[in-house]
């Protein structure tokens, strides 16, 4: 074991550590003036063992006050100060005096490290699971007489682009809102088609009418499946009963057995299409400027006091996922002050390793879990039920004055007085509005009115009301606003999944996915300060909003270390600190630690292995990839005043129109987001060849080649993190795996040979060292 040398790397007095070193045996200070002082005050007591780890630091004093003896009427020294003893604080210190840059960057980055990821398990220090009871909403909103007391629903549904976002992902969603287990008329859609194209008007149209006309007998038929399925089990337990006889399977429909409509809801919902006016003159704001001009229109419409919104490639996949958020909207406990229902994305046509970790599940599952025990989760952009007055702007009831009017200030909405009339009534959430007002010349101007790009001009849409704007990811910012005024927000996870989109599964278009959410992250940490935010935030809150925006900033130290290697190829040290034995076990307990509580985790978020690792890896790609990029953008943004990162729409994958299945994957698009990444991956696998050069020539001690394993371990854990992406840049490759390991170990051996062809260069010659246990050695050297 190495001494314990680093007394003072950061007092830059004892790099030779003799003083530490002596502990026992009590040595003879020697003042200024080389005088030797007699034992009686600074001799050290025999050392307690509690005291073990702490060192008298004011040795001189004690010796200039030995010195004076109480001369001049000096008192003596009346206390000794001790500080740590370096060997607990070892590894932090670094015994190399040219590695101080180094140092300091380590100490820097493990302090943030360390910041981070305390704020990343607080916020998950009480996870809070609610299931919504259906069976006592139905009893207590269903009428017997087959009508409803259930309130308004106004659906919200986005779509831009119907080649990119393929259009009939976005009919399958209006599909699939149709067949959605909600009163018919309580609920109305509204697409809104920010291309304004008149493909999706079509679309449209195509959808409405292949479902008046086929969904009453589908409705019928699948209603049907209720009395058939038992009359044919019931047949086939008496067939068991009565060999021979053959089973009765209910009633086929058929032009000669007609189906009796009469107990059916044949009504279609409302379907509203919406092209708002775009004008080259205006920023038009992308999603979050099209659900503000949803929310007018469907104020003027059908003014429901509930939201619910979906991107244009996601679906309702569970027929209750409505009423399931109604559950907790409408709860006596905290339902008033509950201004959004948050359901986790799910997705569909994720390769089935998730590669990228499209699934998200520690973010869904745990993290937003984790949020519901505090004052909720964050809106996440999708499958979420809003409110509609607490996106008005208006404080939920806990912080609302009994007399205070919803409408404070009216000029702050516009200048659309219908709009402004139906606010109040929005706040009765037992409203639910029938049929729409008569659609004449007056009305239908105001529906324009209130579309217009002018609109907005001098109102607080985009601050204090609606979605927000100006940021690449409006959906946190939009649900930060909400709590930020005292509203909370539920998580709901339901069987089977409530909702379920698609998610790219190209390496590029998910870097470009995760940029502009690190990107909107950053502008929100900066221009919202969420730890300091508003005290209507719950402080655990606050501390989870930091986590969730200041992330990106780790990055920057995050990169760093993964190419600290490169010091291997240049210089052949690696900047381990010693003693080694305690720094291995430093590493172990903190690994230990993080890989213990993310065991925890998996466990209580119902989350699989593969979910976790898919998270560690993309987490460090991400790191790489984009997060410094984001922060490179923001750091241009507040000095430059530049742009920040804009909504770039993620191009979905379009499934039906290819014949292989995830197509995508196997697609390598070069784009200067995968150059840092790269290079990281070339840095680690230069310093694993180099080491073996290095190893094969340098003459290595044991203790320098355990050094060296360390050192490896680290370089091949970062090639194990990195696997996704350089399976992603080999693009068809990737579909054989051990292709890869074979191109690494002839990159290792070339690098290697490299590395002894140079230093037989410098050198002029090379010696081999064979090391054998009793260690003799058998040099073998020849000279170039
Ligand atoms: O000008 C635009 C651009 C986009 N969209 C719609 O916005 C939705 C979301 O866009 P998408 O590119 O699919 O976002 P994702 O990459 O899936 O991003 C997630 O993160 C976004 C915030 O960064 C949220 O808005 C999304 O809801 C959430 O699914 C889509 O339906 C688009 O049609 C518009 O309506 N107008
Ligand atoms: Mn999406």
């Amino acid at each position: 074991m190495a001494p314990p040398a680093a007394n003072g790397a950061s007092h830059g007095d004892s790099s030779n550590g003799a003083v530490v070193a002596d502990r026992g045996a009590a040595p003879a200070v020697a003042n200024g003036n080389g005088k030797q002082h007699n034992g009686r005050t600074r001799t050290k007591p025999a050392v307690n063992p509690k005291d073990k780890y702490w060192t008298p630091i004011d040795d001189k004093e004690a010796a200039a006050a030995v010195e004076d003896g109480g001369e001049d009427g000096r008192r003596p020294l009346l206390f000794r100060t001790f500080k740590v003893k370096a060997i607990l604080l070892l590894p932090y210190r670094h015994p190399y005096a040219d590695g101080m840059w180094l140092w300091w960057i380590s100490i820097v980055g493990d302090f943030w490290f360390g910041v981070t990821w305390l704020l990343n398990q607080v916020a998950k220090l009480s996870p809070i699971k609610c299931d919504p009871d259906l069976a006592v909403l139905k009893q207590q909103f269903d009428l017997p007489d087959g009508n409803s007391n259930l309130p308004g629903l106004d659906v919200f549904i986005n779509t831009v682009d119907p080649i990119n976002e393929p259009m009939i992902y976005t009919m399958n969603a209006i599909l699939s809102i149709l067949a959605v287990d909600y009163p018919v008329d309580r609920h109305a859609t509204y697409l809104s088609d920010d291309g304004g194209s008149i493909i999706h008007y079509d679309g449209l149209l195509e959808t409405a009418r292949l479902m008046s006309k086929e969904y009453d007998e589908f409705k019928v038929r699948l209603d049907a499946l209720f009395t058939k399925i038992p009359q044919r089990s019931e047949a086939y337990n008496n067939a068991e009963a009565k060999q021979g006889d053959e089973p009765q399977v209910g009633q086929p429909a058929s032009a000669n057995n007609s189906l009796d409509f009469s107990e059916v809801d044949v009504r279609l919902p409302m379907l509203v299409y919406i092209s708002r006016e775009k004008n080259p003159s205006y920023d038009h704001q992308k999603k979050a400027g099209a659900m503000n001009v949803q929310l007018r229109v469907s104020a003027l419409l059908t003014n429901a006091p509930f939201i619910i919104n979906f991107d244009g490639d996601h679906y309702v996949n569970n027929s209750q996922a409505f009423r399931a958020a109604m559950c907790f909207m409408l709860d006596r406990r905290d339902g008033d002050n509950t201004a959004f229902v948050q359901f986790p994305q799910r997705f569909d046509d994720v390769d089935p390793t998730d590669r990228y970790c499209n699934h998200n599940r520690v973010f869904f599952d745990a993290t937003l879990l984790g949020l519901n025990g505090i004052q909720g989760p964050s809106y996440v952009g999708t499958g979420c039920m809003f409110r509609r007055v607490a996106i008005y702007g208006v404080d939920p009831p806990r912080w609302r004055p009994d007399n205070a009017k919803i409408v404070d200030n009216p000029s702050k909405f516009g200048n659309s007085v219908p709009f402004i009339n139906s606010i109040p009534t929005a706040a009765n959430q037992e409203w639910s509005k029938t049929s729409p007002p008569a659609l004449d010349e007056t009305f239908m101007a105001e529906l324009s009115n209130v579309m217009s790009c002018a609109y907005e001009e001098g109102t607080v849409f985009g601050k204090e009301v609606g979605w927000v704007y100006n940021i690449a990811t409006e959906d946190v910012v939009t649900g930060f606003r909400l709590h930020r005024t005292g509203w909370r927000s539920m998580y709901c996870r339901i069987e089977p999944d409530a909702f379920r989109g698609t998610a790219p599964i190209n390496l590029t278009e998910r870097l470009y996915q995760i940029l502009r959410w690190s990107g909107g992250s950053l502008e929100m940490f900066f221009s919202y300060c969420p730890l300091f935010a508003s005290r209507r935030l719950k402080f655990m809150q606050r501390v989870a909003y930091t986590n969730m925006t200041a992330y990106p900033i780790s990055s920057i130290f995050l990169v760093f270390y993964l190419l600290f290697p490169v010091i291997w190829i240049f210089r052949g040290e690696f900047y381990i600190q010693k003693p080694f034995p305690t720094y291995v076990l430093y590493l172990v307990i903190v690994i230990a630690m993080t890989e213990l509580i993310g065991m925890v985790e998996i466990k209580w978020a119902g989350l699989t292995l593969l979910d976790w690792i898919r998270n560690e890896q993309f987490y460090i790609i991400g790191a790489t990839a984009v997060y410094p990029m984001a922060v490179l953008h923001i750091v241009l943004k507040l000095v430059l005043r530049g742009k920040g990162v804009s909504f770039k729409m993620t191009s979905k994958q379009a499934t039906s129109t290819v014949t292989e299945k995830f197509a995508e994957l196997y697609m390598v698009e070069w784009v200067p987001l995968l150059i840092p990444t790269i290079v990281v991956i070339a840095v680690n696998v230069c310093a694993i060849g180099t080491a073996i050069g290095k190893a094969v020539v340098g003459g290595w001690s044991l203790l320098q080649m355990a050094d060296a394993a360390l050192g490896l371990v680290f370089n091949a854990w970062i090639l194990v993190l990195i696997y996704p992406f350089l399976l992603g840049i080999m693009g068809r490759w990737s579909k054989r795996p051990y292709v890869l390991f074979i191109l690494l170990v002839i990159a290792f051996i070339l690098i290697a040979m490299v590395d002894i062809a140079i230093q037989a260069m410098r050198h002029g010659f090379v010696r081999f060292h064979f090391r054998e246990s009793g260690g003799a050695s058998f040099p073998t050297s020849w000279g170039f």
